[in-house]
């Protein structure tokens, strides 16, 4: 006879996922990465390390972990990273401490990185990565958002404008490409692509036994 107590997520026990989030600076991925840690419990963010000094407001270990360019090349030296990059003139990496075991326990991750970054994650473990490009609706919205946001000088500004092209044309290395241009809206696919990737593992792990349970 069947369970009918059984639910699914009882048996739930694939690897958590790598749910990468990439754009062109200034396209939103920050504000979306926000708003979906605030809504979804169940994801936390992967912190990144840096050498690039905080902007104001940004606060050392909740949203990355900066530290000095010594600091980073050790810790490339002592193999620390699960990936790393240099973007815009500065050096940024994933810790591998802080999810790895994690990771195997189940716990999703949300990734704010690059396309650099998206690559080596995706050439690591091609299961477990789920990888998002957010495109802003035009270069001059792009523009105007950089500007607005009031936080990088004019210099920086103009650096992240003149990427911006380079950074687009990785677009095709994701598996799913929006365009943030209500952010409201584009937070819904986003989450709405986060739940599809959820069921679709869920599938091969708690759901099988499930169904089986119900058939028997
Ligand atoms: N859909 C949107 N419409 C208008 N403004 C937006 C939208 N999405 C984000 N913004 C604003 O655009 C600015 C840039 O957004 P955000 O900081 O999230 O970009 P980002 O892609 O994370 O950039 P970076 O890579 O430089 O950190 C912010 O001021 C944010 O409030
Ligand atoms: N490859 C990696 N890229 C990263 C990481 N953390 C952030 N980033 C990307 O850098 C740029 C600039 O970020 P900002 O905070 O200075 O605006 C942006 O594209 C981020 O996604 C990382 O660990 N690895």
């Amino acid at each position: 006879m069947g369970d009918s107590t059984h639910n699914p997520s009882d048996t739930l026990q694939r690897r958590g996922l790598m749910f990468i989030l990439s754009s062109p600076s200034g396209a939103g991925k920050t504000t979306l990465s926000k708003m979906l840690l605030a809504k979804d419990a169940e994801i936390k963010l992967s912190v990144s390390a840096t050498t690039r000094p905080p902007r104001p407001g940004e606060i050392d270990g909740v949203h990355y972990h900066f530290v000095t360019p010594e600091r980073f090349q050790a810790m490339i030296d002592e193999d620390d990273f699960y990936e790393w990059a240099e973007v815009f003139g500065h050096r940024y990496g994933t810790p591998k401490g802080m999810i790895r075991a994690a990771l195997k326990e189940g716990q999703d991750f949300l990734f704010d990185i690059d396309w650099q970054g998206t690559q080596q994650l995706y050439q690591k473990d091609q299961q477990d990565v789920v990888r998002v490009f957010i495109l802003p609706p035009s270069i001059d919205e792009l523009h105007r958002r950089l500007k607005n946001r009031a936080t990088d000088s004019p210099d920086v500004i103009a650096a992240r404008m003149e990427r911006a092209r380079a950074e687009i044309s990785h677009w095709d290395g994701y598996d799913y490409v929006i365009i943030n241009d209500d952010v409201n809206l584009c937070f819904a696919k986003v989450c709405a692509i986060l739940e599809a990737e959820r069921m679709k593992r869920a599938r091969q792990t708690g759901l099988i036994p499930f169904v089986r349970g119900l058939m028997q």
